[in-house]
C-alpha cells in the first residue's frame, strides 16, 4: 500500500482500485505541494481530467479534454483540515451564508468543512459518475438541530453535472438552504460578463441586502456580491474566447459573487487573484429557502457546459 492512499478506508480503497487507470487516489502534496495529506482523487478519463476532495466532497478541478480548466483554484490554497477550501465547487448548506436565525454559526453551514465518504465510482464509456455522501454526527447537531443525510453524485463527461441530495432524518419540519458553490475560472475579470439576469429583481449583499432590478449584463468593476431568486433559466459566464453555461433544476437561487480588488487584498487566501475567477452559484437561498418536513429530502441538479 502506497503512502498516497492511507487516507482512504479500505471499502474506499476498492472501489478506486476496481476504476482501474481511470481513477487514482492521491493527496494534496502529491496533487497541489501542500504541506498536508488530505484525500484527493485524480479521474482522467478520455473525456476529461477532475480532482476531488473528499473532505467537503468539493470537486477542485474538472477541464474536459483539449479545453482549460471551468473551476479556479486558489494558488494561496494552505489545504488545512477544518478550513473551507477556496476554490472549486464548495457545498455550502444546510444553511447558505450567515445563517438567518443565528448569526454566530459558521457561515456557509458545515458540509464544506467534513470529511465526506466515496460511495460508488462507476466508468462507463462517455461518463465518469461518483459518488459521495455524508452523514450528520451529534457534533453536528449543536450546529444544526435536526440529523441529515447528504449524497452529492458528480457526473464527469465533457460537461459537468452535480447533483445534491439532502434528507432531514429529523422528526420535525426543517429549515434547508444551500448553494453549490461554483468558482468558476477567467482569464480576467474586468471583461467578463454572466448573462441571462437582465430584468431579474435582486438581493445586494454589498447594500444591506436591499432589492434592485438588474440591467444588462452583469460586469464586475468592484465588488460584487447578488442573490437572485425563482430563476428558472440557464446564465451565461462569457470570458472572452470562451462561453460557460450553467443550469440547474431545483436551484433556483443564483448567486454571483467576486469581492473585488480591496476586499479580496483582506482575504488570505484570495488577493490579487480575485482577477482570475467569478461565482456563479446555484442553490436555493432567501425566498427560496426549503422547509423539508421529517423523512423528505430535496434534490438538486446543476450543470456546466462549455458553448463555445
Ligand atoms: O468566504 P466564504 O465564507 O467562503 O464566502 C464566500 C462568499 O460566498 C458567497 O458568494 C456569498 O454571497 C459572499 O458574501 C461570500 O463572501
Amino acid at each position: 500500500m502506497t503512502e498516497a492512499i492511507i487516507g482512504l478506508s479500505a471499502s474506499e480503497q476498492q472501489l478506486v482500485a476496481a476504476a482501474g487507470d481511470v481513477c487514482t487516489a492521491s493527496d494534496t502534496n502529491t496533487l497541489f505541494g501542500a504541506n498536508s495529506d488530505l484525500p484527493m482523487l485524480l479521474v482522467e478519463s478520455a473525456h476529461c481530467r477532475a480532482v476531488i476532495s473528499l473532505y467537503g466532497a468539493q470537486l477542485l478541478s474538472f477541464a474536459p479534454a483539449g479545453q482549460r480548466d471551468f473551476l479556479w483554484l486558489s494558488p494561496l490554497e494552505r489545504f488545512q483540515p477544518g478550513q473551507a477550501i477556496r476554490g472549486g465547487i464548495p457545498v455550502c448548506a444546510p444553511w447558505f451564508g450567515v445563517n438567518r436565525r443565528e448569526n454566530s454559526l459558521p457561515k456557509h453551514g458545515f458540509l464544506r468543512n467534513r470529511r465526506w465518504i466515496l460511495q460508488s465510482f462507476n466508468a462507463a464509456d462517455e461518463q465518469v459518475e461518483l459518488s459521495l455522501a455524508y452523514q450528520s454526527t451529534e457534533e453536528d447537531l449543536s450546529l444544526f438541530a435536526w440529523p441529515i443525510r447528504a449524497e452529492l453524485r458528480i457526473i464527469l463527461g465533457r460537461e459537468l453535472e452535480q447533483v445534491l441530495s439532502i434528507s432531514n432524518l429529523g422528526e420535525s419540519a426543517m429549515p434547508l438552504s444551500f448553494a453549490l458553490h461554483s468558482y468558476l475560472s477567467v482569464s480576467d475579470v474586468g471583461e467578463a460578463k454572466v448573462c441571462g439576469l437582465d430584468q431579474q429583481m435582486y438581493l445586494d449583499n454589498c447594500q444591506g441586502l436591499s432589492a434592485f432590478v438588474q440591467s444588462g449584463e452583469v460586469s464586475f468593476p468592484g465588488e460584487v456580491d447578488r442573490v437572485y431568486e425563482s430563476q428558472q433559466s440557464a446564465q451565461q459566464l462569457v470570458d472572452g474566447q470562451r462561453t460557460l453555461s450553467i443550469s440547474g433544476v431545483d436551484c433556483e437561487t443564483v448567486i454571483v459573487w467576486n469581492p473585488g480588488a480591496e476586499l479580496a487584498q483582506q482575504m488570505a487566501d484570495v488577493g490579487a487573484y480575485h482577477k482570475d475567477y467569478v461565482c456563479v452559484e446555484r442553490g436555493r437561498a432567501f425566498a427560496d429557502e426549503v422547509i423539508l418536513g421529517a423523512g423528505e429530502r430535496h434534490e438538486a441538479v446543476m450543470r456546466l457546459a462549455s458553448v463555445d
